[in-house]
This record gives structure tokens, C-alpha cells and sequence, in this order.
């Protein structure tokens, strides 16, 4: 019996990318998800172990980025175009599969750079009836948002553990999980829904933010500013962190174009606000990570 080595790829799944078109001040942003594999001569890295012809995933995730830098991105096909002839010149390669998932992003509003990713929030509320008292609980969960610029973070303090570099220009995005408690009812529930979120959008495009923790609370702060009969606001933000790639080894700059979209670790930023200190917590008990 002898045992034959069949068809076989390699390559890099899931490289996140960011590309900011930053021409003038009005940015676009690609955001996709790409996966490379290639075909080829490759069988002896399976059968002895030999990587003399193994093009390694590394360097495929790092052509996706160069690439984006170098030629662009207008569509998801034209983008993976481009890799596959970057690959077709390569040796030993026969064949390939590039692949990507593209997310599509919202302009909010006028803005220059700031968007909501389309299609993705939910619309949540919770009554909870508590010795005769009634508790209406109002909220949003997975409204994605991202500036690509209008954002720094700095002044923190450092001790041998600080690596973070301060910056002055960075990606912030963020998915904004809230909930509010009505004290006094709106006359149109969905009506005071659909501004509520426009605030929130507005004040996350608008406020030039030192901090996530600075955004959240003024959106929040607009929010109550905007409904009297909200008593209690609360919103759990992770830092959806967009790391700057290091293009230089291919003599590429890159001014806040290409980003890493990392998933995990994320920061995690929560506040409450309270309107006069006032708060229920039996309102809260049945919302999970909300108490
Ligand atoms: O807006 C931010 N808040 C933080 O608390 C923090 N911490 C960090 O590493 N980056 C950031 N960004």
C-alpha cells in the first residue's frame, strides 16, 4: 500500500485589512477580510518537510498589505485581481484561490470620516415589573462605527510596562452596545428611538475625541441633553484597536492608510451616567452586564 499526497493549498485566512483613501479631507475606507491560498509545486513541504518552494503564509499576508498600499483598492474582485497576478509571477505557483469578505460602511451624515457599518444593529428594550414599580429599558446593541481620523490618544501614564505610543492621529472604532431607562415615557417610542441613534452617531462623528472614554460620555451627555425623561444612560464600548502596518520593510510608506483590523484583545470602556445621581438598579437586574 503506498499513500500519495493529493491535492493541497497554503496560505493565509482572514487577514484584516483597513485601506483609508485619505484624498483630501473627505476619506474612503475599505474594510475586507481576505484569505490567500496557493497552488503548486509544494508537495515536498508535506511529504519531507522540505520549505525551499514554500511561498510562506507570513509573506502572503504581508503582500495583501503592501498591495493595498501600492495599487489600491476600488473592489473586492479587482483588489483580489491583483494579488492573483502577483502570484501567477511568482515560482512554482500553478494555481491560486483569493478570497475576500467586504463590509460595507454608511457616510453618517455629512461627515468626512466617520461611518456606521451598514446593516448590523439590533434595537433592544426590556420592561421589568418590580413591586408595582414598572421599569422601561430602551437600547441598541452592535451599532459598529469607525473615524478614520479626529481621534488621538496620549498623556496616559508610562512605567516599564508601557509600550503604547502616543498618537495624535489614529483610527477609532468601536461597537456600541446602550441602554437607557425612561423616567418619563416619550410620546413616540420609535420616533425618540431613531433620534436617539442619530445623536449618538452625530456626537461620535462630531466630538474630536481624546479618548473612547471621552466620546462615549458626551454621546451619552447628548443624549440625556436631548431626553429629559432619560434618567439613566449606560454603554459598553470595546476599542476596536486598527494597528498601523509597518510597511517599511518593503520601502513603503504609509500615513494612516493601511491598517490591521485586530479582533482580540480589545479594549473594553463602560460608563453610566445618571441624571441628578439618580439610579434604579432593580431596573437593571435583567439586562446582562448592565446591573
Ligand atoms: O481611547 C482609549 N482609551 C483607553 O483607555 C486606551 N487604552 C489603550 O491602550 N488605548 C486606549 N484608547
Amino acid at each position: 500500500m503506498s499513500i500519495t499526497l493529493g491535492p493541497n493549498q497554503h496560505g493565509k485566512a482572514e487577514v484584516r485589512l483597513v485601506k483609508v483613501d485619505r484624498d483630501g479631507a473627505r476619506h474612503t475606507i475599505h474594510d475586507l477580510n481576505v484569505t490567500t491560498q496557493l497552488r503548486g509545486d509544494f508537495a515536498a513541504a508535506f511529504t519531507e518537510g522540505d520549505n525551499v518552494h514554500v511561498h510562506a503564509t507570513d509573506t502572503q499576508k504581508n503582500v495583501v498589505y503592501a498591495k493595498a498600499k501600492e495599487l489600491g483598492i476600488t473592489s473586492p474582485e479587482g483588489f483580489l485581481l491583483d494579488l492573483t497576478a502577483h502570484w501567477a509571477a511568482q515560482p512554482w505557483v500553478t494555481g491560486s484561490v483569493m478570497k475576500a469578505e467586504s463590509y460595507a460602511w454608511d457616510r453618517i451624515s455629512a461627515n468626512d470620516f466617520s461611518f456606521a457599518r451598514r446593516g448590523q444593529e439590533t434595537r433592544t428594550a426590556a420592561v421589568n415589573r418590580f413591586d408595582e414599580r414598572t421599569f422601561v429599558l430602551s437600547g441598541l446593541s452592535d451599532l459598529v462605527v469607525l473615524k478614520s481620523t479626529g481621534s488621538e490618544f496620549h498623556g496616559f501614564p508610562r512605567d516599564r510596562y508601557t509600550t503604547l505610543a502616543e498618537t495624535t492621529d489614529r483610527i477609532l472604532a468601536t461597537s456600541i452596545t446602550a441602554w437607557w431607562r425612561w423616567e418619563a415615557h416619550p410620546e413616540d417610542w420609535n420616533a425618540a428611538y431613531d433620534r436617539i441613534r442619530t445623536i449618538m452617531l452625530q456626537t461620535f462623528a462630531e466630538v474630536h475625541s481624546l479618548a473612547l472614554q471621552q466620546t462615549i460620555y458626551e454621546m451619552g451627555k447628548a443624549v440625556m441633553e436631548a431626553f429629559e425623561g432619560i434618567a439613566e444612560f449606560k454603554i459598553s464600548c470595546p476599542n476596536k484597536h486598527h494597528f498601523l502596518v509597518d510597511l517599511s520593510p518593503f520601502d513603503l510608506e504609509n500615513p494612516n492608510e493601511v491598517f490591521f483590523a485586530a479582533d482580540r484583545p480589545y479594549g473594553l470602556i463602560e460608563a453610566a451616567l445618571q441624571r441628578d445621581g439618580s439610579t434604579e438598579p432593580d431596573a437593571w437586574a435583567s439586562v446582562p452586564g448592565f446591573a
